[in-house]
Parts: C-alpha cells; sequence; structure tokens
C-alpha cells in the first residue's frame, strides 16, 4: 500500500533536484546513490529542513506540502524521527534524559512505538543513566535512534545513520535495525551509499542519480533492472527475503523458504520460521535450457527470462522471474508482499547466451552455485 507521495522540484544552479515517488508505508525504503546524487536534498524536503518550491508530499493521509495550494507544514509540526549521521545527543544529560527531552516537546504519545519496546528492540536498556560521552559511537547512534522513536513518528528518517562508525560499530548496530524492521510498522526512510547496508535492510530500494530517482521498487525487483548501472556491476547480486523451513541435520544443512520456492544452504543456526535474508550473486548463478539430472549443485530452480542485456567483459547479463509458489510464500508469511515475485540476475559469457540461444520469455532452470546470508 502506498502512504508515502512525494513530488519535488528543486534548483540549486549545478543540481536540480526532481522526484515523483510513491512508496510504501510500511518497511524500509533506502536511497541509494553516489555522493552528491541528492539523496540528503530529498530527505531534508521531506522533512521540511528544506523547501522545495514546486512540491507534494502526502504522508499517511496527511498532506505536508502542496506548493500548488500554498501549503507547507513547518519541520516541527511534522511528526517524524531524524537520525544523522553524527549521534547529536546532549551530552551534559544521562540517556535516559536525552531520551525524555524529545518527549516532554510533544503534548501526546499514544502511538504505536513503546519507548520500553525500542529500547528493548535497540538493546539499550542498561545504559539508561550513562552519560553520552561514556558510550561507543554504536551505542550513542543506538539512543539517537531510540530518541527519534519516541517521539512516536509517522515516518523515520535516517542519513547515513552508520557512515560515521568503524566496520565493527557497523556490524553491531545492523542487526538492531533489521530488529526494528521487523518489528515496528512506521515507515523508514534510509539514506546510504553502501551496497551493503542496501542488501541487509532494504525492503524498498530508490536508486537516484543526478538528482532523479532511476529506479524504484521491491528490493530484488529494483537490484535486477536491466536499466540501471547496479545489474551490471562486478558486484551485482539480488537479495531474496526467506525464512528457515526446515533443518538437515545429517547433511549440515538449513533449508529456507522464498516466495519463489526452497533453497538449501549450510545449516543455518535458527529455529523453524526465522527470517532471514540470502543474496545471490549474479555470477554466482548459471542457465540450463533443461533440468539437469547429473549435477552436484542443489539449488536448481525453474525460472523465466524477462530480459537480456550485453554485460561488461563479454558478459551478458540475464534477468531471470522464479514463479511464485503458494507453500513457500505462506513460510515467508506477510513480507512476501513487499518482496513480488522473485527476480534474479546472472551473468553469463556471451558466448553461452548465443550458444543456448537464450531469449525473452524462454523458461530455463538456473543453478545457484553460492548463496550468502545477510542476518
Ligand atoms: N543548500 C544548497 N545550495 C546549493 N547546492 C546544494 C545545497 N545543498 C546541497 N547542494 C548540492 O546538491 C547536490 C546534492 O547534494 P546531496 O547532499 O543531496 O547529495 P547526497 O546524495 O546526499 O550526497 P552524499 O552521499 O555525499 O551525502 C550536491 O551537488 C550539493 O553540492
Amino acid at each position: 500500500m502506498t502512504t508515502i507521495q512525494a513530488r519535488f522540484q528543486l534548483d540549486y544552479g549545478d543540481f536540480k533536484l526532481d522526484v515523483d515517488l510513491k512508496l510504501p508505508g510500511t518497511g524500509i525504503t533506502v536511497l541509494f546513490g553516489h555522493s552528491g546524487s541528492g539523496k540528503t536534498t530529498l530527505l531534508r524536503c521531506i522533512a521540511g529542513l528544506q523547501q522545495a518550491p514546486l512540491g507534494f508530499l502526502e504522508i499517511n493521509g496527511h498532506i505536508w506540502q502542496d506548493s500548488e495550494r500554498n501549503l507547507f507544514l513547518p519541520t516541527y509540526k511534522r511528526p517524524l524521527g531524524y537520525v544523522f549521521q553524527e549521534a547529536n545527543l546532549f551530552p551534559h544529560l544521562t540517556v535516559r534524559e536525552n531520551l525524555h527531552y524529545g518527549l516532554k516537546r510533544i503534548k501526546h504519545n499514544s502511538g504505536t512505538v513503546k519507548l520500553e519496546q525500542t529500547l528493548e528492540l535497540l538493546g539499550i536498556s542498561h545504559l539508561l543513566e550513562r552519560m553520552p560521552g561514556h558510550l561507543s559511537g554504536g551505542e550513542r547512534q543506538r539512543v539517537a535512534i531510540a530518541r527519534a522513536l519516541a517521539l512516536n513518528p509517522e515516518v523515520l528518517l535516517m542519513d547515513e545513520p552508520l557512515a560515521s562508525l568503524d566496520f565493527k560499530r557497523k556490524q553491531e548496530i545492523l542487526p538492531f535495525l533489521s530488529r526494528l524492521h521487523q518489528q515496528l510498522d512506521i515507515p523508514v526512510l534510509y539514506v546510504t551509499h553502501s551496497q551493503q547496508e542496501v542488501a541487509q535492510l532494504a525492503d524498498t530500494l530508490v536508486i537516484m542519480e543526478d538528482g532523479r530517482a532511476l529506479a524504484s521498487g521491491p528490493l530484488s525487483e529494483t537490484q535486477s533492472r536491466l536499466d540501471v548501472p547496479l545489474a551490471q556491476d562486478r558486484e551485482a547480486a539480488t537479495v531474496w527475503q526467506a525464512a528457515v523451513a526446515e533443518h538437515e541435520a545429517d547433511y549440515h544443512l538449513t533449508r529456507v523458504a522464498f516466495a519463489g520456492g526452497s533453497l538449501s544452504l549450510p545449516a543455518v543456526d535458527a529455529e523453524v520460521g526465522t527470517p532471514l535474508r540470502v543474496q545471490i550473486y549474479a555470477r554466482d548463478v548459471s542457465i540450463a535450457l533443461e533440468a539437469p539430472t547429473a549435477t552436484s549443485i542443489l539449488n536448481v530452480l525453474p525460472a523465466t527470462i524477462t530480459g537480456i542485456a550485453d554485460g561488461r567483459d563479454g558478459q551478458s547479463v540475464v534477468q531471470l522471474r522464479l514463479p511464485r509458489m503458494a507453500e513457500a510464500s505462506q513460510s515467508v508469511g506477510n513480507r512476501c508482499d513487499q518482496v513480488g515475485d522473485q527476480a534474479l540476475l546472472a551473468h553469463i559469457t556471451r558466448k553461452s547466451a548465443l550458444l543456448l540461444g537464450l531469449q525473452i520469455g524462454m523458461a530455463v532452470y538456473v543453478q545457484i552455485k553460492g548463496t550468502s546470508l545477510l542476518n
């Protein structure tokens, strides 16, 4: 369901923002793009920190800006949370006081996000009496996220919240963000230029370039679009949302179900039903015209070719779609509604594509040589 509509036109001279986006009202929407592509400017327009002369913004049925009607809600009247690169906590207040500072400024706190729930989700309940100077960078950022959520926002805006943290701290905080996203109902708009954060967090992906949204939609669908540069990248991959379906202890394998079937992975230490994300690199996918009967590859799935493009260095980029299977969809639960049919990319040699006579619309089998588990 679309609950965010954002149209903005703004001209800085050298840079122009021109976007028209319809985004879902749940899950994490990642705004991804190179430095200078306009991600922060877009977020600032949504927050009302920057007023686009031409703009329309509707969140959950409430109109925050409509330039045609001369309507512009100032930032302080917009029920939103904003998390910046730096945590910006008050250094002279404890964590508890920092959290309550925001609460005092809003009249009521009747929404779905409860402070206790947030503290638990972010793993900071034990830090309430600490001063910010005595927290690690990752802990400070988790408190900043809790402070933004304590305001009971209708939308949470996060501008590269992990950018100032080192690799170890990023790894520490990503699972908390994943948990937040599984348990909270509010939409999150998350700016990053990290493909790793896209893979681990995004439900919806918006690819920004030169002030425009080059592509926007469910994660695997957008990652596999042939008209955006990501599909050509050596690291091109698609991420599937899945759930643990069965453990095959004798073989040290776990079967995970996704909207288009199931995959066998090296044993995962998680209960049946646990949601997880599986990343499949395009270079690890090969294509066969018939179901291979003698192969050591466990993950062979039927698919349909939906697009073919020339890749770099003699490669073809093949876009595929796996049909949704009712039984598998049930194991993954509602999360499937956000992912649509399962899209997949394969990088194969142009010679193989030619020899196999690959064409759009052909029914084929994909062999997946390797997968990586993201959370
Ligand atoms: N107030 C301003 N006046 C003029 N130009 C601006 C202003 N704010 C941003 N810009 C320009 O707009 C462009 C987009 O900037 P923006 O910060 O939105 O990009 P970004 O994608 O968020 O980049 P980064 O990933 O580096 O943060 C840049 O060229 C920037 O210099």
